[in-house]
């Protein structure tokens, strides 16, 4: 669905992209993960036809991006990291204003308005105008607009960055909708907790180079050595502290308020062999599994050293 191939792009003497060679398959989401600077947006531009490659080729639903650039265009729906809102425009005119540009027939845009709106959770707003709009609503009204021409890919570039948490669950979930749809989805961002639960693959890239990519838990072995593990017990805690501080796969052990926190060196045998031995020393363990900052390990032990 989306492919590139040796893609390259040079501002000046500045390699924003060096041979990226990417792969998404129809329906799946692929999470695209870098820092600031890493190349993200200059890859989603080129895949929406707003720029030119130095080198290689990218396609998009089959259509060459540099040779086929309109039936790229009517593929794709794109939302870049900021877009603007015109003044004076209600949801509706808006929504209308880019469903007229995309040749939409008069006769139909109210009916596809109102399914739009409903989709993004926005239909009480139909009459509001858009800069009057929340940052979340505004981000979802820009999801609609990508969705006026019913394009079987979708190009989103940070689309939760700036959002407060309420309002990323709930582009996490209409995007989970759009998943179930059938949509292919390439989204951005430099967390990667935000994508994890959304994505079937990841891409890292950094400065310019992917430097892992295939499903999350494939990527998160390959950096192995890394899985934080969180343990928590009711009671007996010194017993717990005593089986893990003795466990040769248990690194940097840290007891904290909330529990134990350590790196585990071990395979999925293990670490069940790890909590056999808890119970087994009288520990009740309320809690063991991966912690909540395991994610953010994994994404800084991949980039770690990365043009260092
Ligand atoms: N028009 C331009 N002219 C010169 N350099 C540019 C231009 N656009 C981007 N760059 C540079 O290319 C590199 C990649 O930028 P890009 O915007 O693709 O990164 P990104 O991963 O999307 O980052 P961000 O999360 O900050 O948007 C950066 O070093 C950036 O400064």
């Amino acid at each position: 669905m989306i492919e590139t191939i040796h893609l390259s792009k040079r501002y000046g003497s500045l390699r924003a992209l060096s041979d990226l060679n990417l792969r998404i398959e129809q329906g799946k989401v692929f999470g695209f993960i870098g820092p600031n600077g890493a190349g993200k947006t200059t890859t989603m531009q080129i895949l929406s036809t707003l720029l030119e490659p130095s080198e290689g080729q990218a396609f998009v639903c089959g259509y060459d991006v540099m040779k086929e650039p309109a039936d790229v265009r009517q593929s794709i729906g794109y939302m870049p990291d900021f877009f603007g809102v015109y003044d004076n425009l209600t949801v509706r005119e808006y929504l209308d204003f880019y469903a007229g540009a995309y040749k939409i027939p008069a006769n139909k845009r109210n009916a596809l308005i109102a399914d739009l709106l409903e989709l993004v959770n926005l239909s009480n707003k139909v009459d509001a105008y858009v800069d009057s709009l929340s940052r979340g609503m505004q981000q979802r009204l820009g999801l609609a607009r990508c969705l006026v021409h019913d394009p079987a890919v979708l190009i989103l570039d940070e689309p939760a960055s700036g959002l407060d948490p309420r309002a990323r669950i709930e582009l996490r979930e209409i995007l989970k909708q759009l998943r179930a749809m059938g949509k292919t989805i390439l989204i951005s961002s430099h967390i990667l907790p935000e994508l994890a639960e959304l994505c079937d693959e990841i891409g890292v890239i950094e400065q310019g180079r992917l430097i892992a990519c295939g499903a999350l838990d494939d990527v998160s072995v390959r950096a192995r050595g890394i899985t934080l593990m969180l343990v928590r017990t009711l009671t007996n805690r010194h017993q717990a502290g005593h089986v893990l501080s003795q466990c040769p796969l248990v690194k940097d052990l840290e007891e904290q308020e909330d529990g134990f926190r350590f790196r585990f060196v071990g395979g999925e045998a293990e670490k069940a062999q790890l909590l056999q031995e808890l119970v087994n020393a009288g520990a009740t363990v309320t809690y063991f599994g991966e912690s909540s900052e395991n994610l953010e390990a994994v994404f800084l032990a991949i980039t770690e050293g990365v043009g260092g």
